[in-house]
């Protein structure tokens, strides 16, 4: 089974069209980028897969997400455990005004765990998983704001990863950061990939390359093609993702 497809999907803000029957399968512990020019609609599909646009009024979704088979907008869903399975990580740090360990802690307390061991040995481990625990071992309980910019994202990837979710959407995630930064979330989306499904939006076209097994290319509204990451940018099938990824829009 898919881990996640969309059927006929549209999407709208008031009349605004701005996702076009959009149809896609992803299997399970794959990264999938979303590429394609600004305001073509990437992060407002990837925003449906946790329904992140519930929160903006006068939308309308019309079609079907289904993660695990099931239509994550049918009555009968829970959306606070959506979000636990569905993680997610945006494109400027957004710690919160804790410490490095109450952050990482934080998904577990509001999900009720209150085992002070089993706490600390899942914030430890996630703070591995997110190669940041030699960074700051020593500093626990400092406050988040005191880490760089590249650490808070790692931080905030390890805050997302602590509650085991089988799904993580990152929207932008190194587009603050510098290179070297950039290099280590690259190398962790890589790893998570491994045992999670990872869907990014991004505007760099080597970074996808570098971290997807496939692509999705997405063009006013409408999602041109699907498909491996290397057909994608050496042999795409529609000549829009072509004139794209050689650089002649966008
Ligand atoms: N909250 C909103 N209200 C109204 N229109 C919106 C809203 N968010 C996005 N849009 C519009 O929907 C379209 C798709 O936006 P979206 O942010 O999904 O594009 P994108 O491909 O992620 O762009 P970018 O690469 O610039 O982030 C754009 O035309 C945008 O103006």
């Amino acid at each position: 089974m898919n881990k996640i497809e969309a059927r006929n999907v549209d999407f709208y803000y008031g009349n605004f069209h701005a996702l076009k029957n959009i149809n896609i399968q992803i299997p399970n512990n794959e990264v999938v980028a979303f590429i394609g020019p600004s305001g073509c609609g990437k992060s407002t599909f990837l925003r449906l897969f946790n329904r992140m646009n519930d929160l903006i009024p006068g939308t309308k979704l019309t079609g079907e997400i289904l993660i695990d088979g099931q239509n994550i907008y049918d009555k009968s869903v829970d959306v606070d455990s959506l979000r636990k399975n569905v993680g997610m990580v945006f494109q400027r740090p957004n710690p919160f005004p804790k410490s490095i360990f109450e952050n990482v802690a934080y998904g577990l307390r509001v999900n009720g765990i209150k085992d002070k061991e089993f706490i600390e040995h899942r914030v430890v481990e996630a703070l591995k998983g997110a190669a940041l625990w030699e960074e700051v071992k020593s500093k626990l309980k400092d406050s988040a704001y005191a880490l760089s910019g590249g650490q808070q994202q790692r931080l905030c990837i390890a805050r997302a990863m602590a509650v085991e979710p089988s799904i993580l959407l990152m929207d932008e995630p190194a587009s603050a950061l510098d290179p070297i930064s950039t290099a280590k979330v690259e190398e962790l989306i890589c790893e998570l990939g491994e045992k999670t499904t990872v869907i990014i939006v991004t505007h760099s076209m080597q970074q996808a390359a570098r971290v997807s097994h496939k692509t999705a290319f997405f063009y006013m509204g409408e999602m041109v093609e699907f498909d491996d990451t290397k057909k994608i940018f050496t042999n795409p099938a529609q000549e829009a993702t072509q004139n794209y990824i050689t650089g002649r829009f966008g």
